[in-house]
């Protein structure tokens, strides 16, 4: 079973992949990281994140154990991600990656922008998960905040929705649900209700497949 997971920035897209990954024992790949990591690599290489080059030769040498730094984790990482994110030839060269991980025998749960439209658009399941950009944001201060960070609640809201701009408005695999996916708006969920609705979703789709 391949589940699809997409939605904006801090939307809780993570959270809910990692719980139904963990419910139906499958494997779960957060393709956010890449392009975050792919972000580190090109700017320690003193290159800029908009460079097409550096982006691609970053894509290509991209070293997949290097996922797990915590660093990939913080707002400014993830600004840095949406500007590599709008080169195609970085899309398309984390694209394979990204699909073998989803053909794994017994599927695999993955979480980002464009799996249900572009990676996976043959998923079994697709949700795509949103909340208002004020209610996101005040989720991703209080984990700011606990990971130490001196950050405000204005500066990340800003941020979320730099990010949502970049995201849905570049040409190639645009941040959008898929036509056949089920929207899911956590705003006034919190992640233990939000995570049985996706549950109740899932059942239904599988429900339907094997009717
Ligand atoms: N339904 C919810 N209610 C309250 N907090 C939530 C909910 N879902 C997620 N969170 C919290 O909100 C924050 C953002 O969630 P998460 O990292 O899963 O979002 P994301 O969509 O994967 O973010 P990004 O796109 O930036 O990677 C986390 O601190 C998480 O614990
Ligand atoms: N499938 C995806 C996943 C991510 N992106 C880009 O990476 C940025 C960071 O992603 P997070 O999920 O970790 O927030 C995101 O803002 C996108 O620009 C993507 O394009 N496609």
């Amino acid at each position: 079973m391949i589940i699809a997971i997409d939605g904006p920035a801090a939307s809780g897209k993570g959270t809910l992949a990692r719980r139904i990954a963990a419910h139906w024992a499958l494997p779960c790949l957060d393709t956010g990281l890449l392009y975050r990591a792919v972000a580190r690599d090109v700017v320690a290489a003193s290159f800029r994140p908009a460079d097409p080059w550096a982006a691609l030769a970053a894509a290509r040498g991209l070293d997949l154990a290097g996922l797990s730094d915590p660093d990939l984790r913080t707002p400014a990482a993830g600004d840095l991600a949406s500007i590599v994110a709008r080169i195609p030839q970085v899309r398309a060269a984390l694209l394979s990656y990204q699909r073998n991980f989803a053909a794994q025998p017994g599927g695999a749960v993955l979480d980002g922008r464009d799996i249900g439209t572009v990676v996976c658009p043959e998923a079994d399941v697709k949700i795509y998960v949103t909340a208002s950009a004020e209610v996101r944001a005040d989720r991703r201060l209080r984990e700011c905040l606990a990971r130490g960070e001196n950050v405000s609640f204005e500066h990340i809201l800003a941020d979320i929705l730099r990010r949502d701009e970049r995201d849905s408005s570049r040409d190639n695999a645009p941040m959008r649900p898929a036509h056949d996916a089920d929207l899911l708006d956590t705003s006034d969920l919190d992640i233990e209700a939000a995570f049985d609705a996706a549950v109740g979703l899932i059942k239904r789709k599988i429900g339907q497949q094997g009717a």
